[in-house]
Protein backbone atom coordinates (compact mmCIF):
# COMPACT_ATOMS: atom_id res chain seq x y z
CA UNK A 1 0.00 0.00 0.00
CA UNK A 2 1.67 3.79 -0.76
CA UNK A 3 2.16 5.75 2.09
CA UNK A 4 1.24 8.60 2.66
CA UNK A 5 3.17 11.99 2.23
CA UNK A 6 3.24 11.75 6.01
CA UNK A 7 4.21 8.70 6.57
CA UNK A 8 7.17 9.09 3.46
CA UNK A 9 8.59 12.33 5.79
CA UNK A 10 8.61 10.31 8.61
CA UNK A 11 10.22 7.05 6.60
CA UNK A 12 12.80 9.77 5.40
CA UNK A 13 13.81 10.67 8.37
CA UNK A 14 14.54 7.34 9.59
CA UNK A 15 16.65 6.63 6.64
CA UNK A 16 19.05 9.76 6.46
CA UNK A 17 21.69 9.68 2.86
CA UNK A 18 18.48 8.56 1.18
CA UNK A 19 16.97 10.87 -1.39
CA UNK A 20 13.62 11.38 -2.73
CA UNK A 21 13.31 11.95 -6.10
CA UNK A 22 9.69 11.84 -7.41
CA UNK A 23 7.86 8.76 -6.79
CA UNK A 24 11.41 7.02 -6.05
CA UNK A 25 14.36 7.18 -2.95
CA UNK A 26 17.68 6.94 -4.31
CA UNK A 27 20.77 6.74 -3.08
CA UNK A 28 24.84 6.27 -4.41
CA UNK A 29 28.14 5.29 -3.41
CA UNK A 30 31.50 5.10 -4.64
CA UNK A 31 32.97 1.66 -5.57
CA UNK A 32 35.11 0.70 -8.61
CA UNK A 33 33.46 -1.29 -11.10
CA UNK A 34 34.34 -4.61 -10.16
CA UNK A 35 33.92 -3.77 -6.76
CA UNK A 36 30.61 -2.24 -7.45
CA UNK A 37 29.36 -5.70 -9.46
CA UNK A 38 30.00 -7.83 -6.72
CA UNK A 39 28.55 -5.71 -4.28
CA UNK A 40 24.88 -6.02 -6.73
CA UNK A 41 25.17 -9.63 -6.28
CA UNK A 42 24.89 -9.47 -2.80
CA UNK A 43 22.41 -6.63 -2.67
CA UNK A 44 20.17 -9.11 -5.34
CA UNK A 45 20.83 -12.28 -3.47
CA UNK A 46 18.75 -9.95 -0.38
CA UNK A 47 16.39 -8.49 -2.82
CA UNK A 48 15.08 -12.24 -3.46
CA UNK A 49 15.13 -12.88 -0.20
CA UNK A 50 13.20 -10.08 0.76
CA UNK A 51 11.00 -9.96 -2.81
CA UNK A 52 11.59 -6.66 -3.20
CA UNK A 53 14.11 -5.19 -6.07
CA UNK A 54 15.67 -1.82 -6.48
CA UNK A 55 16.64 -0.10 -9.84
CA UNK A 56 20.39 -0.38 -10.57
CA UNK A 57 23.32 1.91 -12.07
CA UNK A 58 26.75 0.94 -12.31
CA UNK A 59 29.60 3.40 -13.80
CA UNK A 60 32.93 3.09 -13.41
CA UNK A 61 33.41 4.58 -9.65
CA UNK A 62 29.47 4.95 -8.64
CA UNK A 63 26.85 2.51 -7.84
CA UNK A 64 23.39 4.42 -7.68
CA UNK A 65 20.25 2.47 -6.31
CA UNK A 66 16.88 3.57 -7.24
CA UNK A 67 13.52 1.93 -4.98
CA UNK A 68 10.50 2.45 -5.44
CA UNK A 69 6.83 -0.62 -5.63
CA UNK A 70 6.07 -1.35 -8.90
CA UNK A 71 3.23 -3.32 -7.73
CA UNK A 72 1.99 -0.04 -5.74
CA UNK A 73 2.06 1.87 -9.29
CA UNK A 74 5.25 3.09 -8.80
CA UNK A 75 4.50 4.62 -5.62
CA UNK A 76 6.85 4.52 -2.08
CA UNK A 77 6.10 1.88 0.64
CA UNK A 78 7.55 0.33 3.66
CA UNK A 79 8.93 -2.38 1.32
CA UNK A 80 10.96 0.46 -0.37
CA UNK A 81 12.56 1.96 3.32
CA UNK A 82 13.47 -1.97 4.27
CA UNK A 83 15.52 -2.73 1.22
CA UNK A 84 17.13 0.99 1.08
CA UNK A 85 18.03 0.08 5.30
CA UNK A 86 19.31 -3.70 3.89
CA UNK A 87 21.59 -1.55 0.97
CA UNK A 88 23.14 0.47 3.58
CA UNK A 89 24.37 -2.72 5.68
CA UNK A 90 25.68 -4.20 2.34
CA UNK A 91 27.27 -1.00 1.40
CA UNK A 92 28.96 -0.61 4.79
CA UNK A 93 30.18 -4.40 4.38
CA UNK A 94 31.70 -3.62 1.01
CA UNK A 95 33.52 -0.15 2.20
CA UNK A 96 31.03 2.06 -0.38
CA UNK A 97 31.02 5.70 0.89
CA UNK A 98 27.99 7.33 0.09
CA UNK A 99 27.92 9.98 -2.16
CA UNK A 100 25.83 12.55 -3.55
CA UNK A 101 24.36 11.80 -7.16
C1 LIG B 1 5.76 -11.18 -7.52
C2 LIG B 1 6.84 -10.35 -6.94
O1 LIG B 1 6.92 -10.48 -5.57
C3 LIG B 1 6.65 -8.89 -7.28
O2 LIG B 1 6.70 -8.71 -8.67
C4 LIG B 1 7.66 -7.98 -6.61
C5 LIG B 1 9.09 -8.26 -6.96
N1 LIG B 1 9.96 -7.15 -6.62
C6 LIG B 1 9.50 -5.91 -6.59
N2 LIG B 1 10.32 -4.90 -6.40
C7 LIG B 1 9.89 -3.64 -6.40
N3 LIG B 1 10.76 -2.65 -6.20
N4 LIG B 1 8.59 -3.36 -6.57
C8 LIG B 1 7.68 -4.31 -6.73
O3 LIG B 1 6.50 -4.02 -6.88
C9 LIG B 1 8.12 -5.66 -6.74
N5 LIG B 1 7.28 -6.65 -6.86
Amino acid sequence: MPLTEVEIGAALAEAPGWRREGDEITRSYAIRYHGGVAMIVHVADVERLVGHHADIDLRWDRLRFGITTHDAGYRLTAADFDLARRIDAIAAAHGAEPVDG
